[in-house]
C-alpha cells in the first residue's frame, strides 16, 4: 500500500508516515490519527515503497479521510514551505499552520463557490410590483433581479441594514454561485490621470518597466513624502494591463483605507485586502480569489506573504524597514526576506520601498545585489523638513516641554497650521514612587514599575498586562505620600490643554484609539482640520499623509539613545525621520525639534547635519568594524523559566552542546545573558546567541546540534525557541 508522510501541527522537527488508498500530491490535507487525537496535516510526499521499510519497520496506520482534490498550494508556495521549515529550523508541520489560513487548518473545504445573494420567488414578484417603500431596498431588488450575485459585490453597494430588512423580508437569501475564473482586472481603464513623474521618478519607474519580466530586486530608496506610491501605481499599471497579479506588503499600521484607496481611485479595480483584523472566513475568501486568479492587487501585511497567486506579476514591499515584518512568536519568519525569496521563485520583480531603509537591504543595495533607486526630493515641490535640537537641560519644563519649544509651538499654531507632538508612552505617567522612601510600585511578575492610566484610575503593567487599583500606600514604608513620576501621553494631553486652552487637540495612542475604524476616523478628522494639536506614540509615525502639519515635536528620546541593543541607534533614527516625514508634506515647509538632554550626541548630530542616508552608511561602518549583522549572521536561543537557574542552565547546556564545533563554524558566542526584559510574567528570559561570518556555516552549524538540544532534560522543563536573524532583543 502507499505511504505519504505527513506534516502534522505538532512541535516536532519531523514528519509522520501513513498509508493510504493511493498516492497523493505533496500539498493536499489529510486528516490522520496522531495518539489519541485527529489532527489535519498536509502531505509531503508519497511512495509506492517507503524508503527504508522492512518486516521490522512497525505497521503504519492509515490516513482517515483526504480533504481536498487538488493541493492548496502551487510548486513556488511548496518549495517555500520546505525552505521555511529548513532556514527557520522549525517544526514543519507548524510552517504548515502558520502559512495556511486558519480555515484551512481547521479543516474548512476549499471551496470554487463564492457567497452569493438571489432572489427568493416573493423576491422576483417584488421586482414587478415594486410596492416596497425603501428606495435603496428596491434598487437592490432591481440589481438581483438579472441574477444572483456575490455577497461581496452586492455588500459593496447596499448597507448592511438594507439587506438585513430585504432577507427578514424573505425577498433576498443567501445562496452560493461558481466563481469567476478570467483576469477581467486586465481590461480597466485609469480612472484618474496621474501625475506628471518627475524626473527621479521617471528613472525609477523606466528602470523598473525595462525588466519587468523577470526577477530583479529594487530597493526604492525615497525620502518622506518624495512619492514612492506614485511609483508603484506606475510600475504596476503594465503588469495589471497584462492580466499578471501584484502582492503589495505593507505594516500593521500602515493598512488604511487610504492606502487601499489610493490603488482602487486609480485603477477603479477591486483590491483585495488581508490583515489579522480580519474574520477567518473573510481572510479565506481574499486568499482563494488570489488563488483562482480573480484579482489583481492584493494589500495585506506580514502573513499575506503566503497568498496564493495563479498569476503572478510582481511584489512590493511598502516601508520595507518595518519590524512589524517580523513575526516574534511561533515561526519567527521575516516577511521581508521572504518576499525576496518568493519573488525570486515566481521570477517576478521585488520593489522594497523605505525612505528610513534597513542596514540589511541598504547593504544589499550598495553590493549591488539589488538595483538601489533613489528619490532624493519631496514630490510636488514640497520642502525637506529642517531638523533641529533644544537643549532641555536646567530648562523649567510645562507639561514636559520646555518653554522655548512652548513659544514655537505657538507661533505655528497661530498661523492655523497643525503641531504633532510625539512621546512614545502612553498613560499618565510611567512609574509611581513613594515620596518617602523613594520605592516605586512594581509589577511582580515582572519587576517593573506600573504605569498610571489616572482615567481608569489604575495601575497597569506594559510588559505582561496586568492591572491593578492605585495602592493607598507604599508597600515598603506604609507612607501615604504617593506620587507619579514622568509624563505619559495622558499627562501630556492634560497639560498641554491648559498651555493652549483654545486650541483643539487629539489623542492618538493604543488607549485612546481602540480599533483600526477609530484610527481611521480620527485620521480623516485630522486631514479634515478638526483638529490643530495632535499627540501621540508611534502610531503617528508611519506612513500618514499630514498636509496641514507644519512642526513635529519629539519629547524625550533620550531613552533610546544609550539602549543595550544594538539596533537601538538605526531605530531611532527611522523613527526619527519617519517621524519628520509628516511634516511639510504639501505647500507649506515644516520643522521639527528633539527635545533632548544630550544635544551633542553623534547620533542626533548626524541625522541633524547630514540626514538618515549618511547616518545610514556610517552605521553600517561600525557594523562592519563590529562584525554585527549585515556583516554577521545571528540566531538566538531564548529561554523562559519560573527559576532564573533553570532557564540560564539551558542555555548553558546549549551553548556546551554547540561548542565543540565553534571553530570550525568560525562561530562565537555571546551570552547566556539576561534579555533587555529580564521578566516578564513571572518567568525569568535568557538568551544566548550563535554568530558566524557566514549564514551558511551559521545554519549548519545550527542543524549539526539542535537534536542534542531538543534532547536535553531541560528542554521539557523551559520554554524556549530558536529565532533566526532575531531583530528584537527585548
Ligand atoms: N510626480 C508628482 N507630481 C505631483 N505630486 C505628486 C507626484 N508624485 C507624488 N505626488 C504627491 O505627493 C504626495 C506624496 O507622495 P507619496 O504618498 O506617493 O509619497 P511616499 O514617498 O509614498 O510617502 P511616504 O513614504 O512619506 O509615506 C502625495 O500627495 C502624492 O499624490
Ligand atoms: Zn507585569
Amino acid at each position: 500500500m502507499p505511504v505519504i508522510d505527513v506534516a502534522v501541527p505538532v512541535p516536532l522537527r519531523q514528519t509522520f508516515s501513513y498509508t493510504c488508498e493511493s498516492k497523493l500530491a505533496a500539498g493536499v490535507r489529510v486528516s490522520v490519527p496522531f495518539g489519541r487525537r485527529q489532527l489535519i496535516g498536509v502531505v509531503t510526499a508519497s511512495y509506492d515503497d517507503p524508503p527504508g521499510a522492512d518486516d521490522s519497520t512497525p505497521a503504519l496506520k492509515p490516513v482517515s479521510e483526504v480533504l481536498d482534490e487538488q493541493p492548496l498550494f502551487d510548486r513556488t508556495l511548496l518549495s517555500l514551505t520546505d525552505w521555511l521549515a529548513s532556514y527557520y529550523h522549525h517544526p514543519v508541520g507548524e510552517v504548515w499552520a502558520t502559512v495556511m489560513p486558519s480555515r484551512l487548518r481547521k479543516g474548512s473545504p476549499l471551496s470554487d463557490k463564492s457567497p452569493a445573494y438571489t432572489l427568493t420567488e416573493a423576491g422576483e414578484q417584488e421586482a414587478l410590483s415594486k410596492t416596497l417603500k425603501g428606495k435603496k431596498q428596491l434598487e437592490c431588488i432591481a440589481l438581483l433581479a438579472s441574477g444572483p450575485m456575490a455577497q461581496e459585490e452586492v455588500k459593496s453597494r447596499f448597507s448592511s441594514a438594507v439587506l438585513k430588512a430585504l432577507e427578514e423580508k424573505a425577498l433576498i437569501t443567501a445562496t452560493t454561485i461558481a466563481h469567476k475564473a478570467s483576469a477581467d482586472w486586465s481590461s480597466f481603464t485609469l480612472q484618474q490621470t496621474p501625475p506628471t513623474a518627475s524626473t527621479e521618478q521617471g528613472v525609477a519607474i523606466a528602470a523598473i518597466n525595462q525588466q519587468a519580466h523577470h526577477f530583479v530586486p529594487y530597493l526604492l530608496d525615497g525620502v518622506t513624502g518624495s512619492g514612492k506610491t506614485e511609483v508603484y501605481l506606475q510600475v504596476i499599471e503594465p503588469v495589471l494591463k497584462q492580466g499578471k497579479q501584484v502582492l503589495i506588503l505593507v505594516p500593521e499600521i500602515g493598512l488604511t483605507p487610504q492606502t487601499v484607496g489610493r490603488f482602487e481611485r486609480r485603477f477603479g479595480i477591486t483590491v483585495g485586502v488581508l490583515h489579522s483584523q480580519m474574520t477567518d472566513l473573510a481572510r479565506l475568501n481574499v486568499w482563494q480569489q488570489a488563488r483562482r486568479g480573480e484579482l489583481g492587487i492584493i494589500i495585506g501585511t506580514r502573513s499575506a506573504i503566503f497568498t496564493p497567486l495563479k498569476r503572478p506579476g510582481m511584489i512590493i514591499v511598502d516601508e520595507e524597514h518595518d519590524e512589524s515584518f517580523k513575526q516574534q512568536d511561533g515561526l519567527r519568519y521575516h516577511a521581508r526576506d521572504l518576499a525576496v525569496k518568493r519573488a525570486h521563485s515566481e521570477n517576478v520583480p521585488l520593489i522594497l520601498g523605505s525612505a528610513t531603509p534597513s542596514l540589511e537591504s541598504l547593504n544589499n543595495a550598495l553590493n549591488k545585489r539589488y538595483t538601489h533607486l533613489t528619490l532624493s526630493q519631496r514630490a510636488g515641490g514640497a520642502s525637506h523638513t529642517q531638523l533641529k535640537v533644544l537643549d532641555s537641560r536646567d530648562q523649567p519644563l510645562h507639561a514636559g516641554i520646555a518653554q522655548g519649544l512652548v513659544s514655537i509651538m505657538r507661533s505655528h499654531l497661530q498661523q492655523g497650521n497643525q503641531v504633532l507632538v510625539f512621546l512614545n508612552r502612553r498613560g499618565f505617567a510611567p512609574a509611581v514612587i513613594c515620596h518617602h522612601c523613594g520605592q516605586t510600585v512594581d509589577c511582580k511578575s515582572c519587576e517593573r514599575p506600573f504605569t498610571y492610566h489616572k482615567s481608569q484610575g489604575r495601575l497597569q503593567c506594559h510588559h505582561c498586562g496586568a492591572s491593578r487599583r492605585l495602592p493607598e500606600q507604599c508597600g515598603e514604608c506604609h507612607s501615604h505620600d504617593l506620587q507619579t513620576s514622568g509624563i505619559g501621553t495622558e499627562q501630556l494631553e492634560h497639560g498641554l490643554g491648559t498651555l493652549f486652552p483654545d486650541v483643539k487637540q487629539v489623542r492618538i495612542d493604543s488607549d485612546a484609539v481602540k480599533g483600526k475604524d477609530k484610527l481611521i476616523t480620527r485620521l480623516d478628522e485630522i486631514n479634515a482640520r478638526k483638529y490643530q494639536l495632535l499627540v501621540g506614540t508611534q502610531i503617528l509615525s508611519k506612513g500618514h499623509h499630514f498636509p496641514h502639519v507644519t512642526l513635529v515635536v519629539v519629547l524625550d528620546c533620550d531613552g533610546a539613545l544609550f539602549s543595550a541593543d544594538f539596533r537601538a541607534a538605526e531605530k531611532l533614527a527611522q523613527l526619527i525621520t519617519q517621524l519628520a516625514g509628516r511634516a511639510g508634506r504639501a505647500n507649506k515647509p515644516g520643522e521639527m525639534w528633539l527635545q533632548t538632554d544630550n544635544p551633542g550626541h553623534p547620533l542626533l548630530q548626524d541625522l541633524i547635519n547630514n540626514g538618515f542616508a549618511h547616518f545610514a552608511r556610517q552605521a553600517l561602518q561600525e557594523r562592519k568594524l563590529a562584525l554585527l549583522p549585515p556583516y554577521s549572521s545571528q540566531a538566538i536561543f531564548r529561554a523562559e523559566a519560573n527559576e532564573a537557574g533553570l532557564a540560564l542552565n539551558f542555555l548553558q547546556q546549549v551553548r556546551d552542546c554547540y561548542r565543540p564545533s565553534v571553530n570550525a563554524a568560525k562561530g562565537g558566542f555571546i551570552g547566556p545573558l539576561p534579555c533587555l526584559i529580564e521578566k516578564r510574567q513571572g518567568r525569568f528570559r535568557f538568551m544566548l546567541v550563535l554568530q558566524c561570518p557566514q549564514r551558511g556555516a551559521l545554519h549548519s552549524w545550527l542543524k549539526h546540534h539542535l537534536k542534542e538540544v531538543e534532547s536535553l532534560p531541560l528542554a521539557n522543563k523551559v520554554r524556549w525557541s530558536l529565532d533566526i536573524d532575531p531583530v528584537d532583543l527585548s
